[in-house]
């Protein structure tokens, strides 16, 4: 089942009017009492298979991808791809994408790509049937109301929800299950409930199940007596015991060896920890927070994870957007990143076009790969051409896309480059065509052909 962000302690319910208006089921922001809030159209998805029993997922914020393998919502069909399509509810309403499948979707005899679906609507996949319905009344979900939470910087709809959800949650002591792809701010938003909490006088401890060598981490976290293994030859003090009275942020939890994962279940259920080698527990008063760029769900599934650890960690589960959902936030985020260089910047020093570049990026590597970036491109502006972006997605086709052929992945990254390329020259010579042709080393005629072809005008319109 898909999770949807939870703001149930402070939904506002809406009287549900006797027939839908289609603007009942658009994403939409208002003001109300000082406050930005959220429109949430309660819908859920269905899917009935042509045998058995059939499924469903609430649709949230979060985009929801229905398949029959590694999906949000699992579709017992043969007929249907692993991931077959994605709904994700928008301004417009919902949109309904198919992802590459080999049997699409089809709507009264129309095979779709792409639609805003209406409740009601039935389209068929593979052999099973997708509905969507609407389940009551929206919810009104409160937006945070400024671009930042701590050091997460964010002005997007999707990051403003989430901080107030945070903001929420920090007062609590209930452990948090920060859900992202790497890259996405995971460890800042620790950091941020941590400052945002009352525990903020008290440690933030790191740990990062991943970075440390599995027979090493149970010393590492819950400390060792003296004599446990070789070398120690000393008692030490776990990270546990270090975060007392503060917050552990445990990031990559799902790396942790299932042998040890008892070892946290009992330090979250009883606050209580048990040196590597020693007899006796000792307690211990820390807020967990928890990250991981895996899908913890799938894990259990599997069996590498244990489902009672799973269900303590995710007592509140906040999943963070990748960069890609959300390009608004790119023009606020480059913006701080360039005021933080030595000397600081600001957007009017990037060549022209960076930004609309970065923003066509798909960012696998999300924040982190845009900090690194724009770290390149303010030693490097003569390298614009070669910014991620410049390759507008092509090259790093996202779940939400169809798959690219090769021809058309080449195809769409060369057409990227060439634009950037003329701009970048045409720029350079202040709008002479000519000029810039001569640099280019092609034809007045051909630099004409091919700026027809991108739609490209030269700065001033001038020809010569
Ligand atoms: N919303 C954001 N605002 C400002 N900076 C951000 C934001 N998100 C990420 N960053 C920056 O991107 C980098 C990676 O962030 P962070 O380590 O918090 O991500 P993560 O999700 O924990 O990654 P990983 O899973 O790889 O540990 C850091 O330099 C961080 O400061």
């Amino acid at each position: 089942m898909h999770a949807a962000i939870s703001f149930h302690e402070k939904t506002v319910l809406l009287p549900m009017p006797s027939r839908m208006p289609l603007s009942s089921i658009t994403l939409s922001v208002f003001r109300h009492a000082q406050q930005d809030w959220i429109h949430v159209p309660a819908l859920r998805v269905v899917v009935r298979p042509p045998r058995g029993e059939p499924v469903a997922a609430l649709l949230g914020l979060e985009p929801l991808v229905v398949g029959s393998r590694g999906a949000d919502l699992l579709v017992p069909d043969r007929t249907i791809s692993g991931k077959h399509c994605l709904l994700r509810l928008t301004e417009e309403g919902v949109l309904l994408r198919d992802l590459g499948s080999k049997n699409g979707l089809v709507m009264a005899g129309v095979r779709l790509k792409e639609a805003l679906l209406i409740p009601g609507a039935q389209v068929m996949m593979g052999q099973s049937v997708l509905s969507l319905e609407l389940t009551g009344p929206p919810q009104q979900v409160p937006l945070w109301p400024e671009p930042h939470f701590g050091g997460a910087l964010g002005a997007s709809v999707r990051m403003r929800a989430l901080f107030a959800q945070l903001h929420r949650v920090a007062t609590g002591t209930e452990t948090v299950l920060l859900l992202g792809e790497s890259g996405t701010g995971k460890e800042l938003l620790a950091r941020a409930i941590h400052d945002a909490s009352p525990r903020r006088d008290g440690p933030f401890v790191v740990f990062d199940c991943s970075a440390v060598a599995p027979s090493l981490i149970e010393a590492e976290l819950f400390g060792a007596v003296k004599g446990a293994y070789t070398g120690a030859i000393q008692s030490r003090e776990g990270l546990a015991e270090q975060a007392n009275g503060g917050t552990l942020f445990l990031d990559e939890v799902g790396e942790l060896p299932l042998e040890l994962q008892p070892k946290l279940l009992r330090m979250l259920e009883a606050r209580e920890v048990r040196p590597l080698g020693g007899s006796s527990v000792r307690t211990v008063d820390v807020r967990v927070v928890a990250a991981t760029h895996r899908p913890l769900r799938e894990q259990v599934s599997a069996g590498s994870f244990r489902q009672d650890l799973y269900y303590r960690l995710a007592v509140i589960e906040a999943h963070v957007p990748p960069l890609r959902e959300r390009p608004e936030d790119i023009p606020l985020l480059v913006e701080r990143l360039l005021a933080s260089q030595s000397p600081p910047r600001t957007l009017a020093d990037l060549p022209p076009h960076a930004l609309e570049m970065l923003q066509a990026h798909r960012w696998p590597g999300n924040v982190r790969e845009l900090r690194n970036a724009v770290t390149r491109l303010t030693l490097f502006p003569s390298l614009v051409s070669l910014l991620p972006g410049a390759e507008a997605a092509t090259a790093h086709p996202s779940q939400e896309e169809p798959p690219l052929t090769l021809r058309e992945a080449r195809d769409a990254v060369i057409q990227s480059f060439e634009r950037a390329y003329i701009r970048r020259h045409l720029e350079e010579n202040e709008g002479n065509v000519s000029a810039a042709a001569r640099r280019m080393g092609i034809s007045r005629q051909m630099l004409h052909r091919m700026m027809v072809e991108h739609g490209v005008r030269a700065p001033g319109h001038r020809e010569d």
